[in-house]
């Protein structure tokens, strides 16, 4: 008998998974930045494992001039440059061979009128069988008002007869509560929120999703996971590079609202939540809405007691020299604008009453990890003391550290006996590594994204509530920050951030290093 492979025989599958249909997608922003790095190669990943429709069709859409050729060409590209798997022509050129250019700004009417023209031709090319429509809004997001109501203004939102309709929304959704509010508003009245589709691509990670599975598919961890074992959380995701050519959207957005708003609060909540009935879009967005209304947002008076922003300084990144924020192309030399955040956050219900969350990012920092570490309270009584009054034992808490990325896993710090003849004990690991136990390729957060948007499943995107709720909490922060004068903090590039930082942290804590 043959043991079957690590990434076979699976003891449990999810949910029944809810079919492909044969979709025509437009993306708004075709090649643009986004669009080039990661939504075509992710389609042709898809194309490569057999997971498009048999009917699949790509319209890309944005102000320059080009013919469908052309796009063609540009889209093949990009995938060769992108593709995390060296492209095989043959898929690629079936991919791409009925692909539609239609140019114009997002405003005009001739824009509508190309899309509908181009999308008619394909409903007639596929005869009896009904092709749902998916359009993706891949623009910067002042223009996501008027492309939602100019495709309800084109009757675009709906199909006359069965068939779904459904939109993807990139981030930023909106930049305060006040304005996201407003944004839902708009495309609630155009589409039913089972139509759209908000992109946080954090939940598309397979390691985000594990946490899923980590929690709730292992009876080891529920008895610990509330306050009475659990010392402190501290969520990170910092990141080595510095904000490169994005000063137009990073200087009006900062850490806060790029990372934190949306990213972190995901992975807080996905950590915090009660265990769903099941993996369904409403359960599961049902008990994340929970832990997000059981975060107080700060008083304005309380904001620097719970967040620390400041801005890089110049340093090295790999080895080399680089420049400070305000020295970045296109920053405006006075800009108040926080690369690095971090929060100390509490969810007020019953299982976690008391337990600090801390949450940081930045640019710029030591390296790239995104991990979270929750560190379990000491035992009640050390044994191991001996009987020195004057050298008590201390025991380092078990930790166990959720690695999102990179060197994806999950380890768990246990106390040990060094051996001899002696009772001394050490931290050591216990360590799980993507890499090693499983043989398979993670796909990239977009594939899994863009098929569950095709698919209709909402579970990995973020509901309207949700989306407000997030604001909420920031909210305060936001406008506090810009409501005080500069200048920020300031931290060395390639450091681990602010030494304010500290003042987060309750005396037990420390950060970890990144
Ligand atoms: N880039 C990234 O790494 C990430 C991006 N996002 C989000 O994805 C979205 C897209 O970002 P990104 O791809 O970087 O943006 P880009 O600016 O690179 O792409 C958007 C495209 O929109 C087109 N465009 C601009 N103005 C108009 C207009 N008035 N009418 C028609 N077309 C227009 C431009 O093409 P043309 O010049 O041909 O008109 C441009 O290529 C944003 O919401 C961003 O926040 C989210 C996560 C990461
Ligand atoms: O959304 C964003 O995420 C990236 C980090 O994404 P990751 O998948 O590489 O962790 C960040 O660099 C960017 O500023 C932000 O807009």
């Amino acid at each position: 008998m043959s043991t079957p492979g690590p990434d076979e025989n699976p003891l449990v599958e999810g949910l029944e998974r809810l079919p492909v249909h044969p979709t025509s997608l437009v993306i708004f922003g075709g090649l643009g930045d986004l669009a080039k790095r990661k939504l075509l190669p992710a389609l042709y990943n898809l194309a490569h494992e057999g997971a498009l429709p048999e009917r699949f069709h790509l319209v890309g859409t944005s102000r320059s001039e080009m013919t469908d050729e052309e796009f063609r060409k540009e889209a093949a590209e990009a995938i060769r440059e992108h593709s995390r798997r060296e492209p095989d022509e043959t898929v690629l050129e079936a991919l791409l061979a009925d692909v539609r250019w239609v140019a114009g700004t997002f405003d005009s009417a001739s824009v509508y009128e190309g899309i509908a023209k181009v999308l008619g031709e394909f409903d007639e090319g596929a005869g009896a069988l009904t092709l749902n429509r998916a359009f993706y809004l891949s623009t910067a997001p002042d223009f996501f008002p008027v492309i939602v109501e100019q495709l309800g203004a084109h009757g675009l939102h709906e199909l006359p007869d069965e068939g779904e309709v459904r939109i993807i929304i990139e981030k930023p959704f909106g930049t305060t509560l006040a304005s996201a509010i407003d944004l839902n508003q708009k495309v609630l009245s155009v589409f039913s929120e089972q139509q759209v589709f908000r992109i946080d691509h954090y939940l598309g990670k397979e390691t985000v999703q594990n946490m899923l599975a980590f929690r709730f598919a292992n009876r080891m961890f529920e008895p610990v996971w509330n306050r009475d074992h659990i010392q402190s959380v501290q969520i990170t995701a910092s990141e080595d590079i510095g904000i490169g050519s994005r000063a137009g959207y990073y200087d009006q957005a900062g850490a806060l609202r790029d990372l934190v708003q949306n990213h972190m609060m995901q992975l807080l909540c996905l950590l915090c939540m009660e265990p769903p009935i099941d993996l369904g879009a409403d359960e599961v967005r049902n008990e994340k809405v929970k832990v997000l209304k059981a975060i107080r947002p700060p008083a304005p008076d309380e904001v620097d007691q719970m967040a620390v922003r400041a801005q890089y300084a110049k340093g090295s990144a790999g080895g080399e020299d680089v420049p400070g924020y305000l020295d970045e192309a296109d920053v405006p030399a006075d800009s108040n604008t926080e690369t690095y955040a971090a929060l100390r956050l509490h969810v007020q219900n019953w299982r976690w009453a008391g337990v600090p969350f801390y949450l940081r990012t930045g640019k710029r920092l030591a390296r790239k990890v995104t991990e979270i570490a929750v560190t379990l309270k000491p035992v009640p009584h050390v044994a191991f003391g001996g009987s020195d009054p004057a050298h008590p034992t201390t025991l380092m808490p078990n930790q166990l550290v959720l690695t999102m990325q990179p060197n994806e896993g999950v380890s768990l710090s246990l106390g040990a006996k060094i051996p001899g003849t002696r009772m001394r004990i050490r931290p050591v690991q216990m360590d799980f590594q993507y890499g090693t136990a499983f043989v398979s390729q993670s796909p990239e957060a977009y594939e899994r994204l863009i098929m569950d948007a095709m698919r209709g499943d909402a579970t990995l995107f973020t509901r309207n509530d949700e989306a407000e709720a997030q604001w909420r909490i920031m909210d305060p922060i936001v406008s506090t920050w810009e409501e005080t004068p500069g200048p920020l903090p300031q931290y060395e590039a390639g450091s681990q951030g602010p030494a304010e930082a500290a003042s987060l942290l309750r005396d037990v804590d420390t950060w970890r290093r990144i």
